[in-house]
């Protein structure tokens, strides 16, 4: 059995999801299918998550959602006449969005997480309706029927570890297709929370684990991960296989193809994922996998970029003899619920590097406040505004000139990286340069990987 997973843009429209219908009917062992809300139908279409985000926030804010929830339910309209449904799933759509709208909920967060999931719980209805009204043996199943339960906060859900027991206990009937919604499930209170954004991915992965697939397939659209993004660089050359640890740290750093996260439950089980491309699923796609042969590859694999990094830079004589020193520190970010990214430092100096989301104005300035009153650093400093490059490859250390060549490569390009941390990965090297030439370092860096003397199938 396959696990099947149907991106936003795989779902944006009746045609595409008449793509995704063919992919289906062709494997027989593709039976559980989990589906995203409808995406983009082009460059300047919303999302219907960010739709949901919207309405989400007209509600708090008191006003009428009734326009809103009709441009939302227009996009389920389409593909429901694409088909010829008469049964009318989009009245009863209607008709659920206008009951949460009334709701109560435990707080805004929680409130927002249960719009937000709301596209994948009605596209996963319509799929199914759609697929039955087609004569396929298809029924729609809710992550709570699967037995998944989640912990954490909204927006940022975990999976309960006891959900897989539950999930081994289900049962597929021979022929049939079950859709399940991505994104989101249920805590044990009942509240919905939803995992982070392209989180369906992640869905797909504990499905996968949880009912011991074979494959997981995961459609989008573009047929392969390829080692640079698309956005940036031109055709950029495409990955045939990368291994669990590569797509992790391409994923975190930028390849949005994949969710970071969704990998853990794949690796747990040592399923391997397919990326396929909908509009062309006769290309084989990338296969991540746990090992692959270093020999026929490239030394790097990918380069990926991610911007919003701040960093809290102190100066701190004898930091190296100081014991708890770094302790105290991160209990100071985590009484704000601060994580950090990176933690380079030296016998005077600490650096971390933080995700800017995670912060305020007012959380900086408390931070400081008690780092200055409990640690008396001798300099404090918050660096604003730049990005996290990864160059990622199994075969990254191979060659010894490999990380000289990355940093005349950046210098000729007129790019200084402020930190590098080469050696805390054993496939990565993390650098960080101005947001404003994270594009510019992916670009040269990717130009590197291709020159002749950089490859390694030689
Ligand atoms: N290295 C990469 N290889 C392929 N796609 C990438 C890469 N980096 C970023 N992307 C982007 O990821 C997109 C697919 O992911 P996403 O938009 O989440 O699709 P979906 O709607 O299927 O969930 C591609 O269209 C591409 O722009
Ligand atoms: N719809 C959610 C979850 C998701 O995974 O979407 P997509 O598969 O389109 O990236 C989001 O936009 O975040």
């Amino acid at each position: 059995m396959k696990v099947i997973k149907f991106g936003g843009s795989s779902l944006a429209t009746g045609a595409q999801l008449a793509k995704v219908i063919k992919i289906v009917q062709a494997d027989p062992t593709r039976q559980v299918v989990v589906v995203s809300a409808p995406g983009k139908r082009d460059k300047t279409d919303v999302k219907v998550t960010d739709l949901l985000g919207q309405l989400a926030d007209q509600v708090l804010a008191g006003k009428d959602p009734a326009a809103l929830i009709e441009t939302i339910l227009a996009r389920y309209t389409e593909i429901q006449q694409h088909f010829g449904l008469t049964d009318d799933v989009v009245a009863r759509l209607r008709q659920h969005l206008q009951q949460l709208a009334k709701a109560t909920y435990p707080g805004v967060d929680y409130l927002r997480s249960a719009f937000m999931a709301q596209g994948e719980h009605m596209n996963a209805q319509l799929v199914a309706a759609v697929m039955a009204h087609l004569g396929m043996n298809a029924r729609f199943v809710s992550p709570k029927a699967l037995g998944i339960t989640l912990t954490g906060k909204p927006g940022a859900a975990l999976v309960a570890d006891d959900s897989y027991a539950r999930l081994a206990q289900f049962t597929l009937q021979p022929g049939e297709v079950i859709v399940v919604p991505g994104f989101y499930a249920y805590d044990a209170a009942g509240n919905v929370l939803t995992f982070a954004r392209g989180g369906s991915d992640i869905t797909g992965s504990i499905l996968a684990k949880g009912l011991s697939a074979d494959l997981y397939e995961n459609f989008t659209d573009v047929s392969w991960v390829y080692a640079a993004d698309p956005k940036i660089v031109d055709h950029p050359r495409a990955i045939s296989t990368l291994t669990y640890r590569e797509m992790r740290e391409l994923a975190y750093a930028g390849f949005s193809v994949f969710n970071d996260e969704a990998l853990i439950p794949v690796i747990e089980a040592g399923i391997r994922v397919n990326i396929k491309n909908t509009n062309a699923p006769d290309d084989p796609g990338t296969i991540i996998a746990p090992t692959k042969n270093v020999q026929h590859h490239h030394h790097i694999t990918g380069v990926a970029a991610k911007k919003g990094f701040t960093a809290l830079y102190l100066h701190h004589y004898l930091i190296n003899q100081e014991v708890g020193f770094t302790l105290k520190l991160l209990q100071i970010l985590a009484k704000y619920g601060v994580s950090y990214e990176h933690m380079p430092s030296g016998i005077d100096d600490l650096t971390l590097i933080i995700d800017e989301n995670q912060l305020t104005p007012q959380i900086k300035d408390q931070i400081a406040a008690e780092v200055r009153a409990q640690i008396h650093p001798d300099e404090l400093e918050w660096l604003p505004d730049f990005a996290i490059v990864m160059v990622v490859g199994e075969g990254l250390y191979a060659r010894p000139d490999l990380v000289a060549r990355i940093m005349v490569a950046l210098a000729d390009a007129g790019i200084e990286p402020s930190v590098i941390n080469q050696g805390a990965s054993k496939i990565g090297l993390m650098l960080t340069v101005p947001t404003a030439k994270a594009a510019a370092a992916v670009s040269a860096i990717y130009a590197l990987s291709c020159s002749k003397q950089s490859a390694a199938a030689k």
